[in-house]
């Protein structure tokens, strides 16, 4: 019987901008994602009935259909006739409900992954139309890479991908609700929008430093207001010297980029002083 593995990386959002809330409830948004080397790991394997079964070494999520690699594996059952099972065990390393999209990257891992093991010969751009269905960042978290996201996520155009670098990351011991932090937005609280244009030449050039001074996320202001340690943890990272700081999707995690591997401990340790999940990473190329 064969076995599946799949790379669920976790992404961030180097820019973050809301245009206008929808009729549907959903954002319109304009985003630049890339994905960095902190992910989970899945393994498939072949059941000999009809069923799909999860299992995972983290306690802390749901491994029932509320789990999105569940939910990716029963679209395609559905959609495409599928009548057979599948095991999928879910190794997790991407921090729960932080902004990294791993949940939407573990869809889209079992989502490749059933196709190879199902034989299904979709197309990426079929399997993105699927995540789609699933959540705003999946389609993303298939095509990988860097990418500029528009309408609620799923619009897709592939861009240059950032200079290497470290990641530092660091999660504060709260979890964010993504409704509840687009919930709580205002469109006329924004005092400045990001450029994308601004980064996309900062990507195009290759240039480290503009890609930092690039960096922007109207999500910031609601969860940083709600949550001071998020603050606290953005201060911190800036103070100990990381070259460009944000917060990645709706929070809570920040990420500090940083060129010098000489000065990636010293941001570690000064996070590691009040934070207990700090990850240090690297941009996936
Ligand atoms: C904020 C971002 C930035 O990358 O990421 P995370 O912080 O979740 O990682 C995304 O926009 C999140 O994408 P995702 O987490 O897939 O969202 P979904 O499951 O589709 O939607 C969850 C809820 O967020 C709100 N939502 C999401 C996307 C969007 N463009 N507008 C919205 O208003 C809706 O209330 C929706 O019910
Ligand atoms: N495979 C999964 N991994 C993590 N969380 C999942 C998964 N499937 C469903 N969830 C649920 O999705 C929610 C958001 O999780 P996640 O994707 O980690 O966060 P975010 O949207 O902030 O990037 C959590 O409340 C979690 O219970």
């Amino acid at each position: 019987m064969s076995k599946i593995y799949e790379k669920a990386p976790a992404k961030i959002n180097l820019v973050l901008d809301v245009l206008r809330k929808r009729e549907d409830g959903f954002h319109e948004v304009e985003m630049i994602m890339t994905m960095v080397d902190l992910a989970d790991r899945l393994e498939m394997e072949e059941l000999p009935r009809d069923q799909i079964l999860l299992s995972s070494q983290a306690g802390f999520i749901p491994l029932d259909e509320k789990n999105l690699a569940f939910q990716a594996a029963r679209l395609l059952k559905e959609r495409y006739g599928v009548r057979r099972g599948v095991y999928i065990h879910l190794d997790k390393q991407i921090p729960v409900a932080a902004g990294l999209a791993g949940g939407s990257s573990d869809a889209a891992a079992a989502l490749k992954g059933l196709n190879r093991l199902w034989n299904l010969g979709l197309p990426t751009e079929e399997l993105e139309a699927l995540g789609a269905e699933l959540g705003s960042d999946v389609p993303f978290c298939i095509r990988g890479g860097t990418a500029l996201a528009r309408g609620r996520g799923e619009k897709l155009e592939t861009v240059p991908r950032p200079p290497q670098c470290w990641v530092i990351l660091a999660k504060p011991p709260i979890n964010v609700s993504t409704a509840d932090v687009y919930g709580k937005f205002r469109v006329g609280d924004v005092k400045e929008h990001p450029s994308i244009p601004q980064m996309l030449d900062a990507l195009s050039r290759q240039s480290f430093q503009d890609v930092c001074a690039s960096l922007g996320n109207v999500l910031e202001n609601v969860t940083l207001h709600r949550y001071p340690e998020v603050r606290q943890i953005k201060d911190c990272m800036i103070k100990s010297g990381a070259d460009g700081v944000l917060m990645s999707g709706s929070g809570p995690t920040v990420f500090g980029l940083v060129a010098k591997e000489a000065k990636v401990s010293r941001v570690y340790n000064a996070l590691r002083g009040f934070c207990k999940e700090v990850y240090v990473a690297r941009m996936l190329t």
